[in-house]
């Protein structure tokens, strides 16, 4: 049995049946467990308050003094219970409603894409942009992905305008989660927002469970297959205003695809934590639900209105609102 006191960095309280006694042990950042020793009394079930500290454990909290003391659910097979420390969250179907990114976000890519490429053709970034889509293109012929027609390397403007678009346009009617496509959309959406045309929706528990894990020194993390650039807009620009001042970072798919364990190994590595656990992600599909937890990490799967089905039986906790968690 065994309890944690939450605090930065954490301390566990292990109690050894065969000797009956606890012992403390710091979680330190480097990743390693230090034990600080042997602390007089059995400690109660998780969930219940702490013993009265002994004078040994008083002197290692008092070092600590602001740090709440809660005993946390959820143990794992070493009998160490280690504190949330972070949130990771999905965008479409978790703080944002599907059919803001159907009938708004992909749609006004979709209509300006040509535009946009007729007016800023010329730059580094844009340019980019081609490079990397030409490249994404090279691959989709090669497999016959429908709608993939070559982008030339060396054709006219005219003539590339048009490759990208039929292409961009294809991509956006399959939803491809690609890196290529979500780096052009984040620059047109850019205009969107930056014209007030597109302001973005959250759900209306979302600015408060922001506010409230904020409050409770959780650090939130924004993880969505669209770009980085595009998340700081849809959450600076929000029907609630702007939300960027309770989230610590963005992750994209730059880290990797949102249904692979990798990625989320890599996010816990980004994140600093000593244990993938610590981190909760929160997701409306199945598949991510499934990578993430594989990589170890607390899944919550997310309900929304017009979400899609999930598999019978899939064994996730769930919620239909963040003010839950
Ligand atoms: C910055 S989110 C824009 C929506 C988007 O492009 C998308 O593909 C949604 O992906 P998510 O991973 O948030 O489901």
């Amino acid at each position: 049995m065994a309890a944690a006191v939450a605090s930065s960095p954490p301390i566990f309280l292990v109690v050894d049946s065969r000797v009956k006694q606890t012992k403390a042990i710091v979680s330190e950042p480097c990743g390693q467990f230090k034990n600080l020793g042997w602390v007089s009394g059995v400690l109660p079930p998780c969930g219940s308050v702490l013993p009265k500290p002994s004078k040994f454990l008083k002197r290692v909290l008092g070092r600590r003094r602001n740090a709440p003391v809660t005993a946390e659910a959820g143990t794992s097979s070493n009998g160490i219970a280690p504190a949330r420390r972070c949130i990771v969250l999905d965008i479409e179907g978790t703080t944002t409603p599907i059919s803001f990114v159907t009938d708004v976000l992909f749609p006004y890519a979709r209509d300006n894409v040509g535009k946009h490429l007729e007016l800023t053709y010329d730059t580094a970034e844009t340019q980019d942009d081609i490079e990397l889509l030409r490249a994404q293109v090279v691959e989709d012929v090669v497999k016959n992905v429908v709608g993939a027609v070559p982008i030339p390397t060396h054709g006219d403007r005219e003539e590339v305008i048009a490759s990208v678009v039929a292409n961009v346009q294809a991509m956006i009617k399959a939803d491809r989660k690609i890196t290529s496509l979500k780096q052009l959309q984040g620059h047109i959406w850019r205009t969107g927002f930056w014209s007030n045309e597109i302001e973005a929706v959250v759900y209306d528990d979302v600015p408060e469970a922001l506010e409230k894990w904020h409050a409770m020194g959780l650090k939130v993390y924004v993880y969505s297959s669209g770009s980085r650039l595009a998340q700081r807009l849809i959450f600076g620009n929000t029907n609630y205003g702007d939300l960027r001042k309770y989230l610590c970072g963005f992750f994209d798919t730059t880290i990797g695809n949102k249904k692979e364990k990798k990625s989320y190994q890599e996010i816990w590595e980004s994140l600093g934590v000593d244990d993938p656990s610590q981190i909760l992600f929160v997701t409306d599909v199945y598949q991510e639900a499934i990578a993430a937890k594989a990589a170890g990490l607390e899944v919550i799967i997310s309900i929304r209105p017009g979400n899609g089905p999930l598999p019978e039986n899939h064994g996730f906790q769930t919620t239909n609102s963040l003010s839950e968690i």
